[in-house]
């Protein structure tokens, strides 16, 4: 019997973390949460690219436990906005703002900006850091619009306020094994397979 490949998860988030066992078990990997370690230091967010920060997550956490860790730096990247609130997404109600206060904030930024410039996309960059090894990036978007008022349950974040036109619903009202096939995360998860395929 072969042994499944451990990788810490290295995020503090829940919604991630569910989403991450969804995505891992297809791969055969187990994914362990922060909360089986003590004394697992705070990472600091202060890169100003979602990959700077991924990788910050993934290395700090894979050196300090000395195993596999997988580091996720998501957002979403409104063009009426110019692409705030970006890195800063978690944040951009305030430094420690609930979903619910950002995307309302969201909501409000807005008001009155017609459909068709309500663009935007999540954004997702995940690096697998392995201790002894360069880590590994990778990529992956999902487009939709910004709704005009929040619909469904499912999901994290700004899910409730994030439409999908090709479904005509929005992302937390899509099932989780739907959003697991179409979302950022899940994207990046296929693109960082492939690129540790081709490593061998
Ligand atoms: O699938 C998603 N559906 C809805 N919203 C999402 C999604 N993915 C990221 N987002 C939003 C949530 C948060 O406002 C920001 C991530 O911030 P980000 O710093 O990467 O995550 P976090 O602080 O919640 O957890 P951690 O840093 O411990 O991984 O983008
Ligand atoms: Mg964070």
């Amino acid at each position: 019997m072969s042994e499944r490949k451990k990788v810490v998860l290295a995020t503090r988030n829940k919604g991630k973390v569910k989403e991450f066992n969804s995505l891992f078990a297809e791969l055969g990997w187990e994914g362990i949460s922060l909360d089986a370690f003590e004394g697992v230091p705070e990472v600091v967010e202060d890169g100003d690219t979602f990959e700077a920060n991924a990788l910050k997550k993934a290395t700090t956490i894979a050196t300090y436990l000395n195993m596999p860790a997988v580091g996720d730096d998501s957002g979403l990247e409104v063009d009426a906005l110019g692409g705030r609130p970006g890195v800063y997404s978690a944040r951009y109600a305030g430094e420690h703002a609930s979903d619910e206060q950002n995307w309302r904030k969201l909501l409000d930024e807005l008001r009155g900006v017609p459909a068709q410039q309500r663009t935007a996309r999540f954004r997702c960059v995940l690096v697998l850091a392995e201790p002894g090894k360069e880590p590994m990036v990778a990529q992956g978007t999902c487009e939709g619009v910004i709704a005009e008022a929040p619909e469904g349950t499912n999901g994290f974040g700004y899910d409730p306020v994030f439409y999908l036109p090709d479904k005509g619903v929005t992302m937390a009202q899509l099932p989780p094994e739907e959003k697991n096939r179409i979302s950022h995360r899940a994207m990046a998860m296929g693109n960082l397979l492939a690129a540790i395929k081709r490593q061998g």
